[in-house]
């Protein structure tokens, strides 16, 4: 067994040990990864380490060893719930920017201001049908070879009906001033010989008839503004007679891959790995909207990620690994040196929990710290760069929704867990709901890669049939559409 398979294995057997009857806040069960007190003098606190995996006072079946002394102002972990509020806030702290982009630029983007529309729509009395234009009582008679068509102007011929008299018309064409009815040309009856129409079918006065400004008058508002610029937008903005949208430009995102054990290609080997991060958070990030430059591989190069935060010209720095405190964790330190404010440093979720959030000045970029192991990477994604995301680029924050899930899913006993899950539909009158996914350690991707979503899963774990929050991944269907998302 390798020692990744040993610690998954641990995360597995503490987690299998909760189910709700372990609901004790117990640092000492805690082996899905020892707490590290959060605040500036980590290294200080590097010294007290060992003693974080030992049992509270408080503890009912405390180890025999000696208790030692609490760290003096330990800052504990944020709850996942507030980690996420605080970044979302982050993302919104300053005013948005607002570009003109043409319709065939502005896909993926979101709307600064409301779409108003700038005609009515129809902009004029339209036939919704092929068949007849009629006024009044019929039968109606008609002139031989006169058709309205769709897209021609107003006909001489046709701009009155007279009473009595009917016109041929296509499905788009406007209809004469009078029009009483258009009869469809399935219903109706021709006598070609004495040019006359007629229909045994009541006629009811404006069917298929689409009235103009029967969907919008010119000035009312048809989306508002924070929406989503999808393909249907984009139609109804080119309906409504938008050339180019008001958009929010795009939020620049760069990517910086941390870690002199990653290769950029080929198998592992010689104690190497393949960086699975590099290749996943850029779609991923363009898939929530942004734009991204890199993934920039800097090794552990403390002081090339000072210098790639200090020239970068993003609005959001995500860097993956040295979140922890090894030898060669360097964002902890870089951080401090450059003067950076924490706003999140370490979240009681697994995995993830060494995730942090930083501003690296009061009007530089923000920079999420997402932890090396990929799952961690994944739930630092999910829980801080996406709502500050969706701020930067001025979204609205999804409604969170819950699910029913299928299964029990062990919790840990204090933090909230993210679980891979795919939803499923309910057979035999049963209720569609999620089934949370195997292969869910820190270190795998194998689950995630087959999952929909992310069930959050509190304290303590979840009985089958219990509703849990979910989180959708950016390609389940409810998500917004990205240009490129998988490109
Ligand atoms: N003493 C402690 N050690 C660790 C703790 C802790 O609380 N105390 N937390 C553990 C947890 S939980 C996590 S998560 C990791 C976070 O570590 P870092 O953010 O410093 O990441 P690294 O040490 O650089 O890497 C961790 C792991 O992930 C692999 N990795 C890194 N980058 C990539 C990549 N781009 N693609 C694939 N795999 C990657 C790396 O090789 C390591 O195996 O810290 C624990 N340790
Ligand atoms: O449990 Mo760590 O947070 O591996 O992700």
């Amino acid at each position: 067994m390798t020692g990744d398979d040993a610690e998954e294995l641990a995360v597995e057997q503490a987690l299998a040990l909760v189910g709700g009857r372990n609901r004790a806040r117990n640092r000492a069960d805690d082996q899905a990864g020892d707490q590290v007190p959060r605040n500036e003098n980590r290294r200080e606190h590097q010294n007290h380490r060992e003693h974080q995996n030992r049992s509270e006072p408080s503890d009912p079946h405390p180890t025999p060893h000696p208790t030692p002394p609490a760290p003096a102002t330990p800052t504990p972990e944020l709850p996942w719930d507030r980690a996420q509020a605080v970044a979302a806030r982050a993302g919104r702290g300053g005013p948005l920017a607002v570009v003109r982009l043409p319709l065939d630029r502005a896909l993926g983007h979101v709307l600064a201001e409301p779409l108003a529309a700038l005609t009515d729509l129809p902009s004029f009395d339209t036939s919704a049908m092929d068949g007849w234009a009629v006024a009044g009582p019929g039968p109606w008679t008609y002139e031989e070879g006169v058709s309205l068509l769709a897209g021609v102007g107003e006909s001489p011929t046709a701009a009155r009906l007279p009473d009595g008299t009917a016109v041929r018309i296509a499905t788009g064409a406007r209809t004469p001033a009078d029009t009483t009815a258009v009869i469809r040309s399935e219903h109706a009856q021709v006598d070609e010989a004495r040019a006359l129409v007629s229909t045994r079918r009541p006629v009811v006065t404006g069917q298929d008839i689409r009235p103009r400004g029967q969907e919008c008058r010119s000035g009312d508002r048809l989306v508002p503004a924070g929406t989503v610029v999808t393909p249907a937008v984009l139609g109804l903005a080119a309906a409504a007679g938008y050339d180019a949208l008001p958009a929010v430009p795009r939020p620049r995102v760069d990517v910086l891959v941390l870690g002199d054990e990653l290769l950029a290609a080929g198998l592992p080997h010689d104690g190497l790995i393949r960086d699975a991060l590099g290749p996943m958070l850029g779609p991923w990030l363009r898939a929530l909207g942004a734009e991204v430059s890199g993934p920039h591989r800097l090794g552990d190069d403390a002081e090339a990620l000072r210098e790639a935060l200090t020239s970068s010209d993003a609005d959001l720095i995500v860097t993956t690994g040295g979140t922890a405190s090894g030898p060669v964790d360097h964002v902890h330190p870089v951080l401090a040196a450059l003067g950076a404010e924490l706003l999140v440093d370490g979240v009681a979720v697994r995995p993830g929990h060494p995730m942090l959030l930083a501003r690296l000045s009061p009007d530089g970029p923000h920079l999420v710290g997402l932890p090396g192991n990929p799952l961690a990477a994944v739930s630092g994604l999910l829980t801080l760069a996406e709502p500050l995301l969706a701020g930067l680029a001025g979204r609205p924050a999804q409604d969170a929704y819950r699910a029913l899930v299928h299964a029990d899913v062990p919790g840990h006993p204090h933090d909230t867990r993210l679980v891979p899950v795919v939803h499923r539909a309910g057979r035999a009158g049963g209720r569609d709901h999620v089934a949370p996914l195997r292969y869910n350690g820190p270190a795998m991707l194998r689950g995630i890669a087959a999952a929909d979503g992310l069930a959050v899963v509190p304290a303590g774990g979840v009985r089958s049939g219990t509703e849990v929050e979910i989180l959708d991944l950016p390609w389940a269907p409810a998500t917004p559409w990205t240009e490129g998302c998988f490109t």
